[in-house]
């Protein structure tokens, strides 16, 4: 009869159908038991590569994106001399997060003079200090003032204290520019040697052999890195994220961890949808990024003295600077001049060029018989795009919790960079230790969210551009 089904027919319908929903409950439980969840990591730097291991290692799903096309950020070993230096980072305190990693590599530490700051307690037989006219300042006159600066306080209200206690101190002449080249030196290490080395530093691992460039590998070894890829865009729901990169492509995942530094976060070239709240946008705009920079002469042979730094004392701090030396560290003819602040950005508008002959002026000034050097080389850690900045400082005058804010997650992203470092900002292990920070909260954040959300799993990678959604994500 039309219309009518068979018995038969139905229960041959029925078993079908059971075997349908059946395997398809399987295919899901099965997919649920073996897809984990996912992470897009933001930024190949120190706090990018230690959050995308830690997550890996933990079986997630991980794509670090990367806009350069090298991974380490702001530590980048250079070999273009035929030996390794290093254009961002110099070293790495011994009691600090990142030792153990360097530890097994069986890196050289070379110990350096002082077992505090360089700027509060410093072994002042490590410098030579020389005026504008090649003349060495006399060892007493800064033992003098070093004693008066021995108590762990900021450098401000050491100063105040000298000049009250002490008024023929009132530094003029050459003690005065003594002074500036301390306040020079501090604007150098601003929000690095006073948070970080003035408590834990008492070893400093050098580039000398391999420079830095194995320890940022072996962390990176094994993970899904996509170099070019310039982030432009993080949409973020309940239920997951969405980055776009330059070229217009997506990439789908549970949460994703923000690792680029505090300089591109202010630029703006993020756009965030929605907007970051209130307090998250305040603690990048407060936060302040210093500049320092390196440039790096080789010479033939050494001529200097055999000392960590030599430093250019003036009028003004902005005149001040120093050379690092790297001989007494790696055994090449090696000088670097550091400027920082104002005088960094001066620089970093001259063509490299210029900027190693304006180096190589200084070094002339209080070494008269410098002979010139062979070859040069010069970082733009303030113009570069991918760093706009070389560290993050607290300002004065704003609210001291300006790094936890910037750490603080919102939603399912996470924060992690030297500037979101309470303990150790500006530095290299900061950045480390806030990249496992940051991997720990997503973990448990994730893990939270991923049992209570629907059959469907999460979807990682690339977003394809098709009409049909082959792939359902959480979006
Ligand atoms: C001259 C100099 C000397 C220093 N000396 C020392 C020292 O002696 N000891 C010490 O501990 N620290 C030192 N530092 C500081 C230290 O290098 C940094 O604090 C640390 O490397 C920062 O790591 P990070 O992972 O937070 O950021 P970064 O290393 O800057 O990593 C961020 C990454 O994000 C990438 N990125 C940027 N924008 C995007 C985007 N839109 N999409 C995708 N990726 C993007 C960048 O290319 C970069 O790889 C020094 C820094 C400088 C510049």
């Amino acid at each position: 009869m039309s219309g009518l089904v068979s018995s038969d027919a139905l229960n041959k319908y029925f078993l079908l159908s059971v075997t349908l929903i059946l395997s398809l409950c399987y295919s899901t439980l099965e997919r649920r038991s073996t897809a984990s969840p996912s992470v897009i990591v933001i930024g190949a730097g120190f706090a990018g590569i230690a959050a995308a291991r830690a997550l890996h290692d933990a079986a997630f799903q991980v794509i670090l994106l990367e806009s350069r096309d090298r991974i380490g950020g702001r530590v980048h070993t250079d070999y273009s001399f035929g030996f390794p230096v290093d254009l961002g980072y110099n070293g790495v305190c011994k009691d600090n997060p990142l030792a153990p990693v360097i530890g097994r590599l069986g890196l050289p530490l070379y110990r350096t003079s002082g077992d505090n700051s360089v700027l509060y307690d410093h072994d002042l037989e490590s410098y030579a200090l020389f005026d504008m006219e090649g003349n060495q300042v006399s060892q007493d006159l800064t033992d003098h003032i070093r004693q008066e600066f021995s108590e762990d306080m900021s450098i401000q209200r050491a100063i105040s204290i000298v000049f009250e206690r002490r008024p023929d101190l009132r530094l003029e002449g050459l003690g005065h520019k003594v002074l500036q080249w301390y306040l020079c030196r501090m604007e150098g290490c601003i929000g690095f040697c006073s948070s970080t080395c003035g408590r834990v530093a008492s070893w400093w691992a050098w580039p000398n052999g391999p420079g830095y460039l194995p320890v940022v590998n072996t962390l990176a070894k094994g993970l899904d890195i996509r170099l070019g890829h310039r982030v432009t865009k993080i949409v973020r729901r309940y239920n997951g994220v969405k980055v776009t990169v330059e070229d217009g492509r997506t990439f789908l995942a549970d949460a994703a961890v923000v690792a680029v530094p505090l300089g591109v976060l202010k630029s703006n070239c993020i756009k965030f949808e929605p907007r970051l709240p209130e307090w998250k946008e305040s603690a990048i705009n407060d936060l302040g990024v210093g500049i320092e920079n390196k440039i790096i002469l080789h010479f033939e042979k050494v001529f200097w003295p055999n000392v960590e730094f030599l430093g250019v004392v003036a009028e003004t701090s902005y005149e001040c600077s120093y050379f690092l030396n790297l001989h007494k560290a790696t055994g090449h003819a090696v000088l670097v001049y550091m400027p920082a602040g104002q005088l960094a950005r001066d620089i970093e508008k001259m063509s490299d060029e210029v900027a190693a002959n304006f180096a190589f002026t200084q070094l002339k000034r209080i070494l008269p018989n410098a002979s010139a050097p062979i070859q040069y080389l010069v970082s733009h850690w303030g113009t570069d795009k991918n760093s706009l900045g070389s560290y993050s400082y607290d300002t004065v005058g704003k609210p001291h919790d300006l790094y936890e804010r910037l750490r603080v997650p919102v939603d399912n992203l996470f924060f992690a960079g030297e500037a979101t470092s309470t303990d150790y900002p500006g530095s290299v292990h900061g950045a480390y230790s806030t990249g496992l920070m940051a991997a720990e909260d997503c973990k448990m954040r994730v893990l939270e969210r991923y049992g209570e959300l629907d059959l469907f799993q999460p979807v990682m990678g690339e977003e394809v551009p098709i009409s049909v959604p082959l792939l359902i994500s959480r979006m």
